[in-house]
């Protein structure tokens, strides 16, 4: 397991991590989001020791990472692919590690085997790909055959058959009980890979829970109508206590996730539907969503929020146009809790 209590670190004025307390479990694959600037690298480097805690602590199984005598065998971590010797081959920077870390040298063979670079391992580093460089600090993290993982960006610079491979890979070491820990920007790739989520926005905790919880949370889901008795088909459903309302282009929308229901109505009441289809958010939108307040760096764009009406109904790729959107929809969301 991996504890944080009360983690916080000052670079001066900038507070980067404010308080943090959590636990990563193992057997799950646990993400670490949060916007640019949010304080995740910082905590994972807090984890490693290669930063120092302003205020509070972090434990790898109870231990501080200083404390454990070959790390390699507990924790493997990708932190920064580049961050290695270029003139050394792929194999000599790993058995360099492995010799550091008391783990016998027929490990390297095997690792190197694991992430698909047998065929350059004599090959200096310097020459690597993005993605080669981040295959072999993949390989880095595997080598003491820890039981807790930590990646930033391990997906970083993969091609899609190396993203499809690495999300099968952390979904197996969680499966064998490891605990798996990956920051990512990759919202999509989020959503197919983690089971648990620790969302974090200028150095704070928002999150901390499943991913199915995380969407239903902090996303509107609904149920999407088209019939060409439009009229007639709100008036019943409003009679029967379900609001529809209309969303443009011939198109209602009824909040909550009530489809049999409506269904049942409309056949009832011999109505044609031409769509009845459920609608929930993705990843993406629900942490633009939670994230709005927090995010430091907006870009502007002249394109406006992606659907005033319905912003469920956007691709979520739209770039947060001043924050304008989102914080309306959060605003929204704290008056309807504050109310009941
Ligand atoms: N060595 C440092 N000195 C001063 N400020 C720092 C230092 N390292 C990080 N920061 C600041 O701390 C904050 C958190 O940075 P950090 O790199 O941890 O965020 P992040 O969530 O990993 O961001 P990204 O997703 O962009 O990688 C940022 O405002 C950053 O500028």
């Amino acid at each position: 397991m991996i504890e944080l209590e009360g983690l916080t670190k000052r670079y001066g004025e900038k507070v980067a991590v404010n308080h943090l307390t959590f636990t990563v479990r193992p057997g799950v694959v646990t993400g670490f989001l949060g916007p640019n600037g949010a304080g995740k690298s910082t905590t994972m480097r807090m984890l490693l020791g290669l930063d120092h805690p302003t205020a509070g602590d972090v434990r790898i199984d109870g231990r501080h990472y200083e404390q454990i005598r070959h790390p390699l065998k507990y924790i493997g971590a990708l932190l920064d692919a580049k961050a290695m010797h270029g003139g050394r081959s792929a194999f000599n920077h790993l058995l360099c590690l492995a010799q550091s870390n008391g783990i016998p040298k027929s490990r390297v063979a095997e690792v190197l085997d694991t992430v698909g670079l047998t065929a350059v391992a004599r090959k200096k580093a310097k020459g690597f790909s993005l993605g080669m460089g981040q295959r072999l600090g993949i390989a880095g993290a595997l080598l003491g055959d820890p039981q807790i993982l930590m990646f930033d960006e391990p997906v970083n610079g993969l091609d899609p058959e190396g993203i499809h491979w690495i999300r099968n890979l952390m979904k197996g070491l969680a499966a064998q009980g490891r605990t798996v820990f990956v920051s990512s920007h990759l919202m999509s790739e989020m959503a197919l890979t983690a089971d648990h989520l620790v969302v974090i926005g200028q150095g704070r905790l928002l999150a901390d829970t499943s991913m199915a919880d995380f969407i239903r949370e902090n996303s509107r889901s609904y149920v999407r109508l088209r019939s060409p008795q439009q009229e007639r088909l709100r008036d019943v459903l409003g009679q029967a206590g379900v609001p529809a309302v209309e969303a443009g282009s011939g198109i209602l929308e009824v909040d909550g996730a009530r489809s049999e229901l409506i269904g049942e109505l409309a056949a009832e009441h011999h109505l044609v539907l031409h769509e009845l289809s459920p609608q929930q958010a993705s990843l993406e939108e629900a942490f633009m969503q939670l994230t709005a307040e927090s995010v430091e760096y907006h870009a502007h764009s002249d394109t406006g929020p992606p659907d005033t009406n319905g912003w469920a109904g956007g691709t979520g790729t739209e770039a947060v146009s001043g924050g304008g959107w989102g914080e309306q929809w959060a605003r929204e969301q704290r008056k309807r809790k504050a109310g009941g």
